[in-house]
């Protein structure tokens, strides 16, 4: 059943339910979150002379929000309305804080200028695509950004009781144990509410939250928002063309048209200022689309359009009034306390949070991983497959002074598999969890150093199971020296590969996403292929290109291989023809370049190789949360 606005207010005790539910934790636990009581919170938000211009092509800067003023208030609700491209979703950007390159203007609360870093802690902002792990439950869902948003000592059940009050307030009870890949529009939109209400945060911003939903489902929606805004706190959200019935529920509007704002005020008053100004509403006409229409005459460049733009400029540059001053004196109090309690505010990136976040984000991880097909169950299965195929098509080779060759294609087929096997799948795991990263980590739940060593530690698991289960296969059925060193040799250089091509997809698809990082592995990897040795000895290389067989991880990959299996005194390998020219392991290793004990050699320019692509994943994870901004 749809619930009217007139029963919202019955529902007010789920607010206060969840109020209560954090308001009674303690403070010194708080790490992240200034403790408050939302009603007592007043706190007015006021941009003034805004401007934001952005990038249309490396050569030309458009402005797209020019000289922008309004404000908004604590428990109200408010619609930013505007044609499509008028810049709703910009001036959200700005307002929320995630947009700050490009931006100029003043922005103040409660007549105070806005810091951003506390700004952050206490406003939530909730995109159109609001990136979520698929795999994990709604509760497991609310369950990590509780654990991740409330420090460890936090006691377990306070966090359930947060928890429950969340899914009570957003009726998401009945689908606490259903995946988030299984959510219905309307219940993704619920949690994504949830997850940022864990902290109770006193501004939230929402972007487009009835997208894509039916009018029930929205009305739903801007219902559970509304309920939010009276419980205190200041809600703003874009809206496309709500009908009559939804709008009633704002109390405040913001439209805009052609990056300027045309008014910004109570919605009772908004009619009246359109019609001082010669734009009048027909009786019984949704006021939304009546102001839509006013805004989509802005590109007739009309006079009175231009007036109503200064109208609203003049009122939102005024000083405040007295009554407002004493209204706000309390809640700026609170403020100021916010900030001089800096050092318990920012503990939220402290050493001891970022084990315990670290710890959070490998569980999530691992949890999320264990339940993705292709994560592990699928690969490990290829890798099975495979590794039986090639001990099927290489069978007892590796022992045969007639079949080196073949055995060197065995061994480059093996060294590619492994890469290629571990650097497809973390393209798009990584494409993935970065949306949610970047998400997250705007909103101030961690560090971009916890989430880095969580990722690097989450992963590693699968990166050992896949080339040992592949290598042990291939290295018997294809009748490799038993010899439990040279064995542990190749077993090495298979989980170096493996981790290679692990850190290669993270890169990769953390810095260009699903659809560039597909096409940039193999195009990037291809070439560094052709100087591994295999298809042309390193010593035919012309010596201007030699340089880059020195920085082929490819190189020291096949070397390594081959020095494991045939350098270190192996003895002459049998011979099932009537000559074998390789017969002799040094000679075959002296025909191509690679005689000589220098596994460690290889082993660590592998590592130095690791090293260098940890320090690129860092830096891609640095290049998308600045791209973000
Ligand atoms: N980074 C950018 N660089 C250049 N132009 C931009 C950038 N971001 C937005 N724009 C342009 O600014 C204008 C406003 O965009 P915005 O997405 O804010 O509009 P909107 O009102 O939210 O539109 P819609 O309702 O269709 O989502 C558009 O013309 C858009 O092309």
């Amino acid at each position: 059943m749809i619930e009217n606005i007139e029963n919202v207010s019955s529902n007010d005790h789920k607010t206060d339910l969840l109020n209560d539910a954090i308001i009674s934790i303690p403070n010194t636990t708080m790490a992240n979150v200034p403790k408050f009581n939302l009603q007592d919170l007043h706190l007015n938000y006021h941009f003034v002379n805004v401007n934001y211009s952005g990038k249309q092509n490396p050569s030309k800067t458009v402005e797209i929000l020019k000289d922008v003023y309004g404000q908004f208030n604590s428990g109200q609700l408010t619609a930013i309305l505007g044609p499509s491209g008028a810049g709703k979703t910009s001036l959200m950007n700005v307002l929320s804080g995630f947009k700050t390159i490009g931006v100029t203007g003043t922005v103040q609360i409660n007549g105070q200028e806005r810091h951003l870093h506390e700004f952050r802690k206490m406003s939530a902002y909730i995109p159109q695509k609001f990136a979520m792990l698929d795999l994990l439950t709604v509760q497991e869902t609310l369950k990590v950004s509780v654990d991740l948003k409330l420090p460890k000592i936090q006691k377990t059940l306070e966090k359930e009781k947060i928890i429950d009050a969340i899914l009570e307030l957003l009726n998401l009870e009945n689908s606490r144990k259903t995946l988030v890949r299984n959510l219905s529009g309307g219940e993704r939109k619920r949690l994504s509410i949830g997850i940022e209400l864990v902290t109770n945060p006193p501004i939230m911003f929402f972007d487009e939250p009835t997208s894509g939903l039916d009018s029930v489902a929205s009305l739903q929606i801007m219902t559970h928002l509304r309920r939010l805004a009276q419980g205190g706190r200041m809600i703003v959200c874009v809206v496309h063309q709500p009908s009559s019935k939804l709008m009633r529920l704002f109390d405040n509007v913001l439209v805009m048209a052609g990056g300027e704002v045309l008014y910004s005020g109570l919605q009772e008053e908004m009619i009246e200022r359109f019609e001082e100004f010669g734009f009048q509403c027909p009786q019984y006409y949704n006021p939304a689309d009546f102001v839509l229409e006013v805004a989509s005459e802005r590109s007739h460049n009309c006079k009175n359009i231009v007036k109503l733009i200064e109208q609203n400029k003049s009122i939102h540059s005024l000083p405040r009034s007295e009554g407002a001053i004493d209204q706000v004196n309390e809640t700026t109090d609170l403020l100021t306390k916010i900030k001089l309690d800096e050092p318990a505010v920012t503990s939220q990136f402290s050493e001891t949070n970022f084990w315990h976040h670290f710890v959070v984000l490998v569980n999530r991880s691992v949890l999320s991983m264990s339940r993705n097909m292709m994560a592990v169950q699928l690969r490990v299965i290829s890798h099975v497959i495979v590794a039986i195929l090639l001990g099927i098509v290489f069978w007892q080779i590796g022992d045969d002074g007639g079949k080196v060759l073949s055995n060197v294609s065995c061994i480059f087929f093996v060294v590619l598999f492994v890469f290629f096997g571990n650097a497809m799948p973390s393209i798009f795991l990584s494409s993935e969890d970065t949306e949610v990263f970047i998400r997250e980590h705007l909103n101030a739940y961690y560090s971009k150093k916890a989430y880095y060593m969580a990722k690097i530690v989450a992963d590693l698991p699968v990166q050992f199971i896949c080339p040992t289960i592949l290598l042990t296969i291939v290295y018997f059925m294809t009748g490799q020296p038993c010899d439990i060193g040279r064995f542990v040799m190749c077993w090495g250089i298979s989980l170096l590969s493996a981790i290679i091509g692990h850190f290669m997809g993270l890169v990769f698809g953390s810095a260009f996403g699903l659809q560039i990082g597909i096409y940039l592995v193999p195009a990037v990897t291809i070439p560094i292929m052709i100087f591994s040795g295999f298809f042309i000895r390193i010593h035919e290389v012309a010596d201007v290109l030699r340089p880059l067989c020195d920085l082929s991880f490819f190189r020291y990959t096949m070397e390594a291989f081959l020095r494991a299996l045939y350098a270190y005194e192996r003895p002459f390998l049998k011979c099932t023809d009537k000559f074998c020219y390789y017969k002799n392991p040094s000679k075959f290793l002296n025909d191509y370049g690679m005689s000589g004990n220098f596994y460690g050699i290889d082993f660590c320019a592998l590592l130095l190789w690791i090293a260098v692509l940890n320090v690129l994943f860092f830096i891609s994870l640095l290049w998308r949360v600045k791209k973000a901004q």
